[in-house]
């Protein structure tokens, strides 16, 4: 899951642009201009853009190819995740000013490892499923509807607010996960009929369910356990539920015993063994490259920013599958892409709106307190 902490959602309530205006002019941490900062975003989402994109089309690549492990396909998803260890090595990190946790809340953190960890496991076997019977146009599209199961969860879990233009987000995105339901698709795989196109649809939907229920939950872990979410804190949640998320699907694959055929599976893919290899290794770097992307985009705009961003990118993909695999775009796919944007342009429209609103009360505020200090001082003058 390329964004799985990721993306840790839609904090409504760190506005993007008053976000922005703090961490640039307040932040001693991040330091940046105006010009560095726009450099590090633009960077970051070229990652997320580059890094999710190349991910989906090689995970179909691999099913293209002849192969068939849906266990494999749910490893490369998490195993690259020592490759986060890198920045969280390389930026140098403010001394902690929280006390470190008493034996009890080192035992929450654990369970709340352990169970993300098996949820991404889960969800991440979700996604692998999908994307085997489904093209990698059609699958994209619906994960796009994450975004709408995002407001959903975070208004019931998070208490985020849910306003007519969240709502118009949410039915317009079902609408276009809705005609790809119903229009089926000229691209599936070879040989794939109608019910493993239902079966492909339906744990595609549920993995974009369960990961919007994962960052609602990482989103609760960070503000009643965690009470953090520093740069090292979001990081060690990536990295510890993508070890724990490794750990049991490799289980998965010894117990299925899908184990036993890799090796024929490798001798047989069509293009040769080392490609075979080199489509592993890339996939599993792709999902940390997205990774990387998602948690710089959180830490230099906001959760709900990459959240939009990294479910944006999703509509790259069928784009870039229409030169990878020579998918073509019929009128559904199309009309499915169009809502689909017209969902995200609704929800940030939303959120723009909350910025607004609330740099206006902050200037007002500025303006007000600043009107009492001279007023004050004034007062301390005429006393004089
Ligand atoms: N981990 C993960 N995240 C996704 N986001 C969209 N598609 C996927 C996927 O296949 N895996």
């Amino acid at each position: 899951m390329c964004a799985q902490v990721l993306v840790i959602i839609a904090d409504i309530e760190y506005p993007i642009l008053a976000r922005v205006r703090t961490q640039i002019e307040v932040s001693p941490f991040l330091k940046l201009t105006r010009k560095r900062w726009w450099m590090l975003v633009s960077i970051n989402i070229a990652f997320v853009l580059v890094g999710q994109t190349a991910a989906v089309l090689l995970g179909r690549f691999y099913y293209a190819e002849g192969g068939t492990s849906m266990f494999l396909a749910t490893i490369v998803q998490t195993a690259g995740f020592p490759i986060l260890c890198i920045p969280l090595i390389l930026i140098p990190l403010p001394p902690s000013s929280s006390p470190p946790p008493d034996p009890r809340t080192k035992k929450h953190i654990v369970f709340i490892y352990l169970s993300l960890g098996v949820l991404l496991a889960g969800n991440n076997l979700l996604y692998a499923v999908g994307l085997l019977f489904l093209s990698a146009s059609t699958y994209s599209l619906i994960c796009a509807t994450q975004l709408a199961f995002n407001a959903v969860l975070s208004y019931f879990i998070n208490n985020q607010k849910f306003t007519p233009l969240i709502l118009n987000s949410v039915v317009i995105l079902s609408f276009s996960a809705a005609l790809l339901a119903v229009n089926g698709d000229s691209n599936s795989p070879a040989g794939v009929s109608k019910l493993e196109y239902s079966i492909g649809f339906v744990c595609t939907l549920g993995a974009s369910a369960v990961y919007a229920l994962l960052l609602s939950l990482m989103q609760l872990s960070f503000q009643k356990v965690l009470k953090s979410e520093s740069f090292a804190v979001v990081m060690k949640m990536q990295i510890y539920t993508s070890l724990i998320a490794t750990i049991v699907s490799i289980g998965g694959l010894f117990a299925s015993g899908q184990w036993r055929t890799l090796h024929v599976e490798m001798e047989n893919f069509n293009s040769g063994p080392p490609s075979y290899f080199m489509t592993l290794v890339w996939t599993a770097i792709s999902w940390q490259i997205c990774s990387v992307g998602v948690v710089g985009l959180i830490f230099l705009v906001s959760s709900l920013f990459s959240n939009v961003i990294s479910t944006v990118a999703l509509t790259a993909a069928p784009i870039a599958s229409l030169i990878v695999f020579r998918e073509t775009m019929n009128g559904a796919k199309v009309i499915a892409m169009l809502l689909a944007l017209w969902g995200f342009a609704s929800y940030l429209f939303q959120n723009y709106l909350d910025d607004s609103r609330t740099m206006e009360t902050q200037k007002s505020t500025e303006t007000d307190s600043s009107n009492e200090i001279r007023k004050e001082s004034s007062c301390v003058v005429s006393l004089a």
